[in-house]
């Protein structure tokens, strides 16, 4: 479905946010992971064709969507980072104006599509009076109007409380299941459960293609926990990757994450995607150097 060859992305003076990503995709849901500036955002922008590539190649079932960026766009739905709904519309007359604009002709799909985000009561009101989360919600709507074969959203959830995350986790899935949903998120519940690959970047190259249970296999025996003094931790964070950190009257307990045992008090963890997520780039760094 979507194929990328050797893509590259140099912003100026010389920053590779996308340094020679290949990879192939085909349905289902596909998380994106990585910390800040990991070009996520950069790869996504290229693959909604906002942004041209420096070189490489995006191919959409064979379609060259560099050079046929309308192409990609039928096809696509689109959740941006920041999108705003900001405008003095009700909802039910932005979706009907944006779907205006994606050539949407069915009159029935606006209100499918806010029935699809429980937005449905809140039709003719005007997005102006709308919360964070439900402005994110109209996003996920809006992006679900042309009914896409490829659906793209960065940083999903975002303002949205615990049930809107559930349900949001819920309708990916279900899109899933015929469609291309690729999620870039820093939250990685958003994901946990309903994808079925993940991508893990780090400085613009692609560490890892893989299913979340062979990454979580890659980590067993890095992950641990120790309980010490607040000494011993300050020594122990010069070398060890220290995940968290929770203090208390008696000392320090901590989540690690080391090639080896890090001390005779540690114990072995099981690794969690929130773990791959925070040590996987630093621990494929160290078994590169
Ligand atoms: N327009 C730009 N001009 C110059 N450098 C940029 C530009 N946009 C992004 N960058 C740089 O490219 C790198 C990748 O940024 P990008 O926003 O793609 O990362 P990200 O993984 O999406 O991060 P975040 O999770 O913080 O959104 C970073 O070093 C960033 O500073």
């Amino acid at each position: 479905m979507l194929n990328i060859k050797n893509l590259v992305k140099v912003y100026p003076p010389n920053v590779r946010a996308v340094d020679d990503v290949s990879l192939t995709l085909e349905r289902g849901v596909v998380g994106l992971i990585g910390h800040n500036g990991a070009g996520k955002t950069t790869l996504l922008d290229m693959l909604c064709t906002l942004s041209r590539p420096t070189a490489g190649q995006i191919l959409f079932d064979g379609v060259d969507i560099v050079a046929r960026p309308d192409a990609m766009r039928q096809r696509l739905g689109f959740l941006p980072q920041n999108f705003g709904a900001q405008a003095n519309l009700t909802a039910q007359d932005f979706l009907a104006y944006l779907a205006a604009l994606k050539g949407v002709r069915d009159p029935a799909r606006v209100r499918q599509c806010l029935e699809l985000v429980n937005l449905q009561d809140c039709a003719r009101r005007r997005m102006t009076d709308f919360s964070g989360g439900m402005r994110r919600r109209l996003g996920i709507a809006q992006a679900l109007l042309g009914d896409p074969d490829f659906v793209v959203v960065d940083e999903p959830t975002t303002g949205l409380d615990l049930d809107e995350r559930m349900r949001f986790r819920a309708l990916m899935a279900e899109l899933g299941r015929k469609k291309l949903v690729l999620i870039s998120t820093h939250i990685v519940s958003d994901i946990e459960n309903i994808a079925s690959a993940l991508l893990v970047m780090d400085r613009g190259k692609l560490l890892a293609q893989t299913e979340p249970q062979r990454l979580l296999a890659q980590l067993r025996g890095n992950i641990w926990s120790l309980s010490t003094t607040q000494q011993h931790y300050e020594e122990l964070r010069e070398s060890v990757h220290v995940l968290h950190v929770l203090q208390h009257s008696g000392g320090v307990d901590l989540r690690l994450a080391h090639r080896e045992r890090p001390c005779a008090q540690a114990l072995p963890l099981e690794p969690s995607l929130e773990d791959a997520l925070l040590a996987f780039p630093r621990l494929n760094r160290e078994s590169t150097a």
